[in-house]
């Protein structure tokens, strides 16, 4: 199957990185977010990636307007009516997410594949609100997408071949490198980076260094390109906890128990860069 329109749900770091690599590989995207502003701000980031790779001579100004010229916003999922594939980046919440898939459902055209960029929530668990199971699929991207070279593709009990085929095709026409991946709960990715995130956030609990003597070791002892509690807050501590809730309930096993630190961050509303604050300060 062929997909020529994209429909991009959440506008925030993911949805909008999404929604930029799409257009720039020529798709037509529709960026869907609840509130117009949240579409600004998205439109906000994107517009300012592409003008500092048109200073850094990567794209000519007529690239950057022709970029933009192929997202358009939506508030109204019913905008669905006419794409081909939806891209879901909405909360890492399961509620939220099958709520949106359960609506898609109705809306999409029949043949339109339903992805979701969850980061560790069960495919097969979103598939089941929806009467197309065999159409939906994880299509997991990195943060920061424009960057990052791989997409994690997940497929649900019920994904067929021919899904997979297609989305593992639209992962190369944006550049980026498909790897294959079962539904457990964080998948690999997640259920590997995670733990030793939150094993970070432990490791500062207990005193055992300060964050700053945490984020080096990592960054010059291991080579990582960021600290994991520079990375977390990179992601967001938010995202984070919801990340390992699901793998301690979906995994049922106590080491993947979330640290009291990270909650209590997340109730304080210090989410990280996004919100200003997280294990360190932002301007
Ligand atoms: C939670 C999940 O489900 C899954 C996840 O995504 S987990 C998170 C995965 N991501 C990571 O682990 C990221 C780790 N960090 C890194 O790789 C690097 O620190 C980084 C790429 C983010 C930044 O790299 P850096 O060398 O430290 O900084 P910097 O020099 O500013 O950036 C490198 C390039 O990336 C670009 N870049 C950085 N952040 C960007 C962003 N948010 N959007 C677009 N481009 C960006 C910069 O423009 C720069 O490109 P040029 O040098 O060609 O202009
Ligand atoms: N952060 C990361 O590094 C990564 C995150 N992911 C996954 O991507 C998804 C999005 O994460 P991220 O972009 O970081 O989160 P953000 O909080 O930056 O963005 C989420 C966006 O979705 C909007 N939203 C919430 N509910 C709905 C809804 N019902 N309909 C439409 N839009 C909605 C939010 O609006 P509002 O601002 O009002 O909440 C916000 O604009 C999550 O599932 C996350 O796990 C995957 C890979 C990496």
């Amino acid at each position: 199957m062929e997909i020529k329109k994209v429909m991009v749900i959440g506008a925030g770091q993911m949805g909008s990185g999404i929604a930029q690599v799409c257009a720039q590989a020529g798709f037509e995207v529709i960026l869907n977010d609840m509130k117009q502003a949240f579409y600004e701000r998205g439109i906000g980031v994107i517009t300012k990636n592409l003008t500092r790779d048109v200073e850094k001579g990567r794209k000519t100004a007529e690239q950057k307007e022709a970029i933009l010229g192929r997202i358009t916003m939506s508030v109204d999922l019913n905008d669905a009516k006419d794409v081909d594939i939806i891209i879901e980046a909405a909360v890492e919440n399961m509620e939220i997410k099958q709520t949106i898939f359960k609506q898609l459902d109705e809306i999409a055209p029949s043949h339109a594949i339903l992805a979701t960029n969850t980061s560790s929530l069960p495919i097969t668990e979103i598939a089941a609100v929806t009467k197309r199971p065999a159409q939906v699929i994880g299509m997991h991207y990195m943060n920061p997408v424009p960057v990052m070279k791989l997409v994690e593709i997940i497929r649900g009990l019920a994904t067929s071949d021919e899904v997979y085929q297609a989305v593992e095709n639209m992962t190369y026409q944006l550049d980026k490198t498909p790897v294959e991946v079962n539904d457990f709960p964080g998948f690999i990715s997640n259920r590997i980076l995670m733990p030793m995130i939150n094993e970070a956030v432990y490791a500062l609990y207990e005193g055992v260094a300060s964050k700053e003597a945490i984020d080096d070791v990592m960054k010059m002892g291991m080579n990582h390109p960021m600290g994991p509690l520079t990375l977390a807050d990179f992601i967001g501590l938010d995202t984070c906890l919801y990340i390992m809730e699901v793998l301690h309930d979906g995994l049922g096993d106590s080491k993947y128990r979330p640290c009291p630190l990270l909650r209590k961050y997340v109730a304080a509303g210090w989410l990280g860069k996004k919100s200003g604050r997280g294990f360190y300060e932002y301007e």
